[in-house]
């Protein structure tokens, strides 16, 4: 169940064309955070370019983390990460880096549950003999205490690539101060097959946006220098969002703004996967401003290895499509602010479909009506939530959404960006 009791009625009938925008990518935000802190650029000119209403919730962790490891030394700092996932595994290690700091994290149970144990063993072997220690609550509060120098410990950290990229990509950004500090080489080995690799990409990208040098070999990722850039890079529109937005814009006949393809953001695969199925997307006019047109033709097929987070809304789209589509590799959905394997497949049957898991593929069948209006749990989880109404507007059958405030954490405007698509949204009983 949703800690929210809130329910909503979406009634998508009486959609009509207009312009639709995505919030700034959490992702890229929480990164050209870290490295705004670490390179002077702070505050970071393009996070305040943000309407704070507009903010995802996870950037606003972020960036009171970082605002707490900036305070002159003192007394154990407290920040909780709420329900951040990336805010918390990044925060975790640039704690760990800021000399002599202590800091204390807090997050909801589900972020608790979620595996951390990966990250903390590979900061306490690789600074531990330095001084660090890391004590976990059961599970919080998480307390870190960081050394004042590390000079003389092996300047590298181990983690495996399994259940998250994040551990790869917090201890990049780690490296990354430790350098600066040290003016030595810092490098990330990761053991085994990296999943959501595209994530450590993305980290890589905006290390070498900010000036910094890398060196990759097989799996290891070093930093070993740093050139200022001539400007503070700008922040792209969220590519998981425009995810969401494409579709309901496929169906309204609207826009969707801020389609940058500069993005490194994984989830810019939306575009070759509308394309999978035979729609097509279209500039439309202004720079960055994409419509999409036609009718699919077949269905699809994705890898949680590639686009983690776009699967939800791939599951939205697999159940208007003339035929089944298959999602692999979706095991790393059972680690997200929900089970969302489990979400996946309540959405589906909620809406008359059928989903059959073997091992990691999950194969869906549309049914072959869609029902006069169907209801969800959000489970806590904003993209079940930005699921179900993406199907809502698809599929024209009305939604009771149990617990719609989870958005709040990547997509704040996104209700207010279906109402202006013509959605009409009401409190249910
Ligand atoms: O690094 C990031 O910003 C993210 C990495 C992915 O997580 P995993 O690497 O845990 O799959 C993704 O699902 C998450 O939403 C954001
Ligand atoms: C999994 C997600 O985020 P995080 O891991 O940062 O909580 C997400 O936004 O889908």
């Amino acid at each position: 169940m949703s800690t929210s009791t809130r329910r909503i009625l979406l009634d998508p009938t009486g959609l009509t064309p207009s312009p639709l925008s995505p919030p700034v990518s959490k992702s890229d935000a929480q990164r050209a955070l870290v490295l705004g802190h670490l390179t002077g650029a702070w505050p970071l000119p393009s996070v305040q370019a943000e309407s704070d209403e507009d903010l995802p919730a996870d950037v606003r962790v972020l960036r009171r983390g970082v605002e707490a490891l900036r305070l002159p030394p003192g007394p154990v700092r407290d920040v909780d990460c709420a329900d951040g996932g990336a805010p918390f595994r990044i925060l975790a290690t640039q704690a760990a880096v800021t000399p002599g700091v202590r800091v204390r994290l807090t997050g909801t149970p589900r972020l608790g549950e979620r595996p951390h144990g990966p990250l903390f063993t590979s900061l306490k072997d690789a600074l531990g003999p330095a001084g660090f220690t890391l004590v976990e609550g059961k599970p919080w509060p998480v307390e870190l205490t960081a050394p004042t120098d590390t000079s003389r410990v092996a300047p590298v950290f181990r983690v495996p690539g399994s259940q998250s990229s994040q551990y790869a990509s917090s201890l990049l950004l780690g490296c990354a101060a430790l350098y600066l500090r040290e003016r030595r080489a810092w490098s990330v080995e990761i053991e085994g097959t990296l999943t959501s690799a595209g994530y450590l990409e993305l980290t890589v990208a905006w290390l070498e946006r900010f000036g910094f040098e890398l060196q990759k070999s097989a799996a290891r990722y070093t930093v070993s220098g740093y050139t200022p850039p001539p400007s503070v890079p700008s922040l792209p529109g969220d590519w998981s969002s425009l995810g969401y937005l494409l579709l309901v814009a496929w169906k309204s006949g609207g826009t969707v703004e801020r389609a940058d393809p500069a993005s490194a953001h994984p989830d810019q695969a939306i575009l070759r996967l509308i394309e999978q199925v035979g729609l097509r997307t279209v500039p439309a006019g202004q720079p960055h401003t994409l419509k999409v047109t036609g009718r699919p033709e077949q269905g699809l097929r994705a890898s949680g290895k590639e686009c983690p987070d776009l699967l939800p809304t791939l599951a939205a789209l697999a159940c208007v499509l003339p035929a089944p589509s298959t999602l692999t590799d979706v095991g790393i959905l059972r680690l997200k602010e929900s089970d969302r394997l489990e979400g996946i497949r309540a959405l589906i049957a909620a809406y008359g479909g059928t989903s059959d898991l073997q091992g990691e593929i999950l194969h869906l069948t549309p049914p072959a009506a869609p029902p006069a209006r169907f209801e969800m749990d959000s489970q806590g989880d904003h993209r079940l939530a930005m699921t179900a109404a993406t199907l809502s507007v698809l599929s024209g059958a009305p939604l009771v959404l149990t617990g719609p405030e989870c958005v709040e954490k990547s997509f704040p405007g996104f209700w207010r960006q279906l109402q202006r698509s013509g959605a009409r949204i009401s409190e249910s009983p």
